[in-house]
């Protein structure tokens, strides 16, 4: 991630008045927040400074990432999937504020669906479902009545050898920590470091304005999770985790569906407890739902809910 200091402001005034008539929305899922760039020809091209630029809080619109709406066949990585998934006609093409290309978005995913379902992009009644294209493969998103539930594929361990038997495969220390702390690295398309902190003074007190320090970092860097597990952990069969995150390409978020993801199955798989299948992740910016769906394979799918928002329409002046 580039530190703030480094910003170079003329770059991305440039890249803005290279962008002068563009027509955006602005939107956020449980605060998660992007700007949607409608590109349904894919005719527009997004340099990673444009993307810096219109991510930027002070000099451009001002978001978490940038997620251009396209068809997809107009992008290899659309084409691909199309092979397997004819129905997937639709690509999210997402980018972290800093102009870095990210396999997935939990939280961005249901942004992106709204946006086709209330645009008249697509007909999508609450109870229906649309497949649509994303780096990390094809996913099954639901309406419901008030939100949007993604079918997230299975999580994995990011180094299966590493982890499988084990309860951490790293230390993670961050600003307000006193020591390092020991994290297990999962899968969810994209990567996740998860670190459980003893309560929620730990949450509130840590300062994630500064990256957190992983040890070892894996390969393609790391959104790293902070949870505090509740106590008692579960209530009418519901188990329940507080998380602050650190986004690879962002900073904090208010946060990240993925992530969600990725810290109800490490607690999960800490409780050992397999047979709990829902999970309540509260973030600062609201709370999202993850379930569990055992598959014949012993593998399992996750599904993600929770709200979208879209926010205004603007263009680039
Ligand atoms: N906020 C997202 C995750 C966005 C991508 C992430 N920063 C990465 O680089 O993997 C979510 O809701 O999942």
């Amino acid at each position: 991630m580039t530190p703030p200091i480094a910003r170079d402001p003329d770059r991305l005034r440039t890249a803005l008045d290279q962008l002068s008539g563009l027509a955006y929305t602005k939107g956020h899922g449980t605060g998660n927040d992007f700007v949607l760039v409608p590109d349904l020809d894919g005719e527009t091209e997004l340099s990673p400074d444009h993307v810096e630029a219109l991510c930027d809080r002070h000099l451009g619109v001002g978001a978490d990432g940038l997620i251009r709406v396209v068809g997809s066949t107009h992008l290899i990585e659309g084409r691909d999937l199309l092979a397997e998934h004819p129905e997937a006609t639709w690509f999210m093409d997402y980018r972290n504020a800093d102009g870095s290309v990210a396999e997935m978005c939990g939280n961005g995913v249901r942004v992106f669906v709204h946006y086709l379902a209330t645009r008249g992009l697509v007909d999508l009644a609450p109870g229906q479902t649309l497949t649509i294209g994303t780096r990390a493969g094809a996913r099954a998103v639901t309406r419901l009545e008030d939100g949007y539930s993604t079918d997230m594929g299975p999580w994995d361990y990011l180094d299966p050898e590493l982890a499988k038997e084990r309860a951490s495969d790293s230390l993670v220390l961050a600003a307000g920590l006193e020591d390092p702390r020991p994290a297990l690295s999962l899968s969810l398309g994209n990567p996740h470091t998860v670190v459980a902190l003893p309560d929620e003074g730990d949450l509130q007190w840590l300062d994630l304005t500064k990256e957190p320090n992983v040890d070892p970092v894996p390969p393609n860097g790391t959104n790293v999770e902070f949870v505090v597990p509740a106590d008692p952990l579960f209530h009418e069969g519901v188990g329940r985790v507080q998380m602050r995150v650190h986004e690879r390409g962002v900073g904090e978020t208010q946060s990240c569906g993925t992530g969600a993801c990725a810290a109800a199955t490490a607690v999960r798989l800490w409780a050992g407890d397999r047979d709990a299948l829902q999970w309540r992740v509260g973030v600062p910016g609201g709370t999202v739902g993850v379930e569990f769906l055992p598959q014949p394979d012993g593998s399992e799918r996750v599904l993600l809910s929770g709200p979208a928002a879209l926010v205004f329409d603007g263009t680039m002046a």
